[in-house]
C-alpha cells in the first residue's frame, strides 16, 4: 500500500493548479473506509487562499463522511522528501493519530517515512481545552 499511495500521490499531482509557484504538489490520503483521497495543491491570485495538497486530500475524504486515515503520501519536486507546512500538519493532526505512517517522497524517489506525531510533536487538540467546553 505504501507504493500505491506514492503513485497516487504522484497522480494528484498533474492536476495542481500552481500558475504562481509553478510548484506541484501531490497527496494520496488512505481512509479508514479503504478508499484513496487524492489531493493536489490549488492556488489563488490572492495567494494566502492558496490549499496545500495534503489539506486538500484530507478535506476531500472529511467532505465524504470520512474522519478516521491510515496513512499520508506527499510528493514535490524537492531535493530532499517534501516537508509539509505548518499549516498542514495541524490540520493533519486534527484528523490522523499521532502513530499514522506519512510518507514524504520526491521525483527522485527519496522517501522519508514518518508519523503524524513526529511531523508536528505537541500538537494543539481538541483535549487542550477540554475542560472549558464542559
Ligand atoms: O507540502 C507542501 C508544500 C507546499 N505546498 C504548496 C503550497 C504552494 O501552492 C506551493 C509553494 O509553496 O506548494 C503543498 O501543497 N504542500
Ligand atoms: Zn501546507
Amino acid at each position: 500500500m505504501k507504493e500505491k499511495l506514492i503513485e497516487e500521490s504522484l497522480k494528484a499531482r498533474e492536476f495542481a493548479y500552481v500558475p504562481y509557484s509553478n510548484f506541484a504538489v501531490g497527496a494520496a490520503l488512505l481512509g479508514k473506509d479503504g478508499k484513496i483521497y487524492r489531493g493536489c495543491n490549488i492556488e489563488n491570485s490572492s495567494y494566502g487562499l492558496s490549499n496545500c495538497a495534503e489539506r486538500t486530500a484530507i478535506f476531500k475524504a472529511v467532505s465524504e463522511g470520512v474522519q478516521n486515515m491510515q496513512a499520508l503520501a506527499i510528493t514535490g519536486d524537492t531535493d530532499s522528501p517534501i516537508s509539509p507546512c505548518g499549516a498542514c500538519r495541524q490540520v493533519i493532526a486534527e484528523f490522523c493519530d499521532s502513530t499514522m505512517p506519512v510518507y514524504l517522497t520526491n521525483l527522485k524517489g527519496d522517501l522519508q517515512e514518518t508519523t503524524v506525531g513526529a511531523l508536528l510533536p505537541g500538537a494543539f487538540s481538541k483535549e487542550d481545552f477540554a475542560d472549558a467546553r464542559k
